[in-house]
């Protein structure tokens, strides 16, 4: 169940009073959002990850504090999370007109959902195109992340090109990943166990709306290649013009359901300890999180008790905004039971 150490209202307070102080990258959400929009603050409000997931609390010069939303069922810290929180840290320390291109983090202990995440980050270096940034997550005295990520002034080059996007149905004809439960729990033969896991689900307020391509392949019914696709997009407004904000939320976005990728051709084993190692991300063109994207993840390899993974954030209109690679740690059991779903 998400742990909210910031409570709905606190949480509201707090944006409102970030909107009516909007000043320089105090708060990631620019002033030119405001009023390059008309803006529905309420609307703006439902975006949980902005007013309080990404929305650091700034503790001294480079020192950040972070507190969570949604937590998973393993009860560590979201990697996402941890990400996207760094990213902000470190996006905090560099000029308007840079730009993230890349980040590369070591996720090197289990994150503590009892308690806040502090962010320090280290100005390594500030060249002329690219700026360097290095940021550690500490909890409890100890390092839970180190993140590198590197900032880049507007460079336009006559290189250019890009795979070109998957052809798959339209966020409109498909169904939201909350749809898809529902319907499961209206089979009557449903198993027990599976309607107790389902309901879980249900309860599980994940910041990030999903609709898979193919649903079946998302609940791992049987041997898949290594390979699944789904529309997401960030809950909430947040609006055009703030290209940093949207990164973070990328980044966030870009962690979730995607080791599971390599446990696609193996309906028989259940992970039973998976975390990720290491996660990079390489941003390639302006995007909006809160519009759907095409998320396409596939895992090129698993062994010793690993698996890599890689995914590609696809903006609808086929541009690839955004490409990330991840190695986790998979150990697996048997799984005793058929689906019954
Ligand atoms: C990766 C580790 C665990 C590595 O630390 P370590 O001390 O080397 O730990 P470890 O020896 O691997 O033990 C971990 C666990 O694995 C067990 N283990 C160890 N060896 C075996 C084995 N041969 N067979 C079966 N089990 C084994 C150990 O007993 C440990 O279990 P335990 O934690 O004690 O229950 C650590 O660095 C860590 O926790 N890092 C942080 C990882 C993390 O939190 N990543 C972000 C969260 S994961 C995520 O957000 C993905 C979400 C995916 C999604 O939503 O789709």
């Amino acid at each position: 169940m998400a742990e909210k150490e910031v409570s709905g209202s606190q949480a509201n307070s707090n944006a409102i009073n970030k909107i009516n102080n909007l000043e320089g990258n105090e708060a990631l959400t620019s002033a030119e959002d405001e009023s390059s929009e008309s803006c529905d603050y309420n609307q703006d409000l439902k975006s949980v990850l902005v007013t309080s997931v990404l929305n650091l609390e700034q503790l001294d010069v480079d020192l950040y504090r972070g507190t969570h939303h949604w937590v998973p069922r393993t009860q560590r810290l979201f990697g996402g999370q941890i990400v996207g929180q760094a990213l902000v840290a470190a996006a905090k320390s560099v000029s308007d007109s840079l730009y993230a291109h890349s980040l590369h983090c070591y996720f090197v202990r289990a994150g503590d959902p009892k308690v806040p995440v502090l962010y320090q980050v280290d100005r390594t270096r500030d060249g002329r195109s690219f700026t360097v940034r290095s940021v550690k997550a500490v909890q409890h005295g100890q390092p839970i992340l180190i993140c590198q990520a590197s900032f880049q002034t507007l460079q336009p080059s006559p290189l250019q090109h890009q795979f070109t996007m998957p052809d798959v149905p339209l966020p409109e004809d498909l169904l939201t990943v909350e749809e898809l439960i529902h319907g499961y729990l209206s089979k009557p033969d449903l198993a027990e166990e599976a309607r107790k896991g389902l309901n879980k689900l249900l309860a599980n307020e994940v910041p990030i709306e999903i609709k898979p391509i193919n649903p079946a392949q998302f609940y791992r019914q049987a041997p898949e290649e290594p390979r699944r696709l789904f529309w997401g997009r960030v809950r909430g407004h947040i609006g055009e013009g703030n290209m940093k904000l949207h990164c973070c939320v990328a980044a966030y976005v870009s962690d979730f359901a995607l080791l599971g990728t390599a446990l696609l051709p193996y309906p028989q084993y259940r992970a039973k300890f998976a975390a990720s190692l290491d996660h990079s991300m390489w941003f390639h063109s302006t995007f909006r999180s809160d519009e759907w994207m095409l998320y396409e993840c596939e895992s090129p390899w698993a062994g010793s008790s690993r698996g890599l993974v890689q995914g590609r954030l696809w903006r609808r209109d086929g541009v690839l905004a955004a490409s990330c690679s991840q190695e986790g740690v998979l150990r697996v059991k048997p799984v005793t039971e058929p689906s019954k779903l």
